[in-house]
């Protein structure tokens, strides 16, 4: 298993890349089981839960051609209508391939994806709003199975959280359903955005994108098309807490500032000197003082970033209150960070986090995706060595993670065993 070693205090210096979304290629890949059309994708980015679904989509008989960092795909041998639990139970964006795999085969057997480290993630919203549009859901064996006896059917839909997989699932379910479907209280992230335009892109026809009412007018075929998606604001987000982490001037780019305004804002409302361009971020190197952050769905603070924010206010003046209210455990990095040196009290699903704390190098271990990303932060910002195990976590979400830093001038290394 591979590992980072951190030599830190770090200061960074430069520029940084952003890659193109996880959040948005996931479901984004699962719609191509939609078409009967050739689908080019670009600057796909290098992530194992990218590389999975890639996985899944061959096992399912989609063709898949890699040319560079684009991918061609042709859906229209899609010849199996199971994603098994082998590949499902490390990826939950598998659940993505629900919607999709009925629409195209009137049929479908998808594993639960189960829980995972940040917490429990039922699909409930999923499957009973797939019922309310004519499938037939029945749970057996840690599956989902689900048919319909035709195309599924346009209906009103009112979620009663905006689900971001749930939003995603049933907008792509309802592509070809006849007549309209409406999604009320739909997720807003950018990512819903970037798959309704992929989709409408191919020839489907949703309005209402960015809004909490989404409308779908069914259409009967799909068109080829060449997409490339949103640059990855989740990322972005990491590399200025990074850079904010170790007082460093540093430009992250690539990706839509937009996407992380309540981010940006909250950042300087702590004295970040944050200049914010078109498609780029400068930070430059700030005092910063305390916070109180509460997750929400967009446009509020991300719970994606919630670990990173973590890790950046062990650095700030004054003590810091970070509520999480999306995930009912998402604070797996909390005693870590505290291995490391911070002082951070967890009550119930509030961490009260003081400020100004010498972090020092420690043997941390990585437990979910982002909490990996708040050691990489604490780790810049603390003296001496860091190893930073099961980074494999690291791998699911961040391309060339280790090299876009080195780029900067962190001293770490990653080490294979
Ligand atoms: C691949 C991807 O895009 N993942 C993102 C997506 O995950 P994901 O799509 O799983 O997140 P959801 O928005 O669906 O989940 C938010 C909350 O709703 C609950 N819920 C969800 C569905 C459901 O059927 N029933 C239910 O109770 C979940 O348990 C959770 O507490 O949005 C999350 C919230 O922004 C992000 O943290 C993830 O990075
Ligand atoms: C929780 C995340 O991803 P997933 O929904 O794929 O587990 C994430 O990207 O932070």
């Amino acid at each position: 298993m591979d590992k980072i070693i951190v030599n830190g205090p770090c200061t960074l210096e430069g520029s940084v890349r952003i890659s193109k979304a996880k959040n948005a290629y996931l479901p984004i890949l699962s719609a191509v089981l939609l078409s009967e059309k050739r689908i080019t994708l670009n600057e796909i980015p290098n992530l194992r839960d990218i590389n999975t679904m890639l996985t899944l989509l061959g096992n399912l008989g989609v063709g898949i051609e890699r040319k560079g960092s684009s991918v061609v795909l042709d859906p229209s041998t899609l010849n199996s209508h199971e994603a098994t639990y082998d590949l499902v139970k490390t990826m939950r964006a598998s659940i993505f391939t629900l919607g999709p795999i009925l629409t195209r085969l009137h049929k479908a057997k998808v594993s639960l994806p189960g829980g995972c480290a940040i917490g429990t993630r039922p699909i409930d919203l999923h499957l009973t709003n797939l019922e309310k549009m004519g499938a037939k859901i029945t749970l057996e064996g840690g599956y989902v199975y689900a048919e319909t006896d035709g195309p599924l059917k346009g209906a009103h839909l009112v979620l009663a959280f905006p689900s971001v997989g749930a939003t995603e699932n049933l907008m792509m379910a309802a592509v070809y359903a006849k007549g309209k479907t409406i999604i009320e209280n739909a997720a807003l992230e950018p990512e819903i955005d970037d798959l309704a335009n992929f989709l409408n892109a191919m020839g489907a026809k949703i309005s209402g994108i960015g809004t909490k009412k989404i409308e779908i007018e069914g259409v009967k075929s799909l068109n080829e098309v060449e997409y490339t998606a949103i640059g990855d604001r989740i990322e972005a987000a990491t590399y200025i807490m990074a850079a904010l982490a170790t007082k460093s001037n540093v430009r992250v780019e690539g990706f839509n500032p937009h996407h992380l305004e309540f981010v940006i804002d909250e950042l300087k409302r702590m004295g970040a000197d944050i200049e914010v361009g078109s498609d780029f971020v400068q930070v430059k190197k700030s005092e910063l003082e305390a916070c109180r952050i509460d997750t929400a769905p967009f446009p509020g603070f991300p719970t994606d970033v919630q670990a990173q924010m973590m890790a950046l206010v062990t650095q700030v003046k004054g003590s810091s209150i970070i509520t999480e209210h999306i995930f009912e455990n998402r604070f797996m990095h909390v005693p870590e960070l505290n291995r490391l040196g911070a002082s951070i009290e967890l009550k119930g699903n509030t961490a009260i986090v003081e400020g100004q704390r010498e972090l020092k190098g420690a043997p941390v271990m990585c437990t979910d995706l982002r909490a990996s990303a708040a050691l990489i932060i604490a780790a810049l910002a603390s003296s001496g060595e860091t190893e930073i195990s099961r980074i494999y976590h690291l791998d699911r979400g961040y391309d060339n993670l280790a090299n876009k830093l080195m780029s900067l001038g962190a001293k770490l290394e990653r080490v294979s065993e």
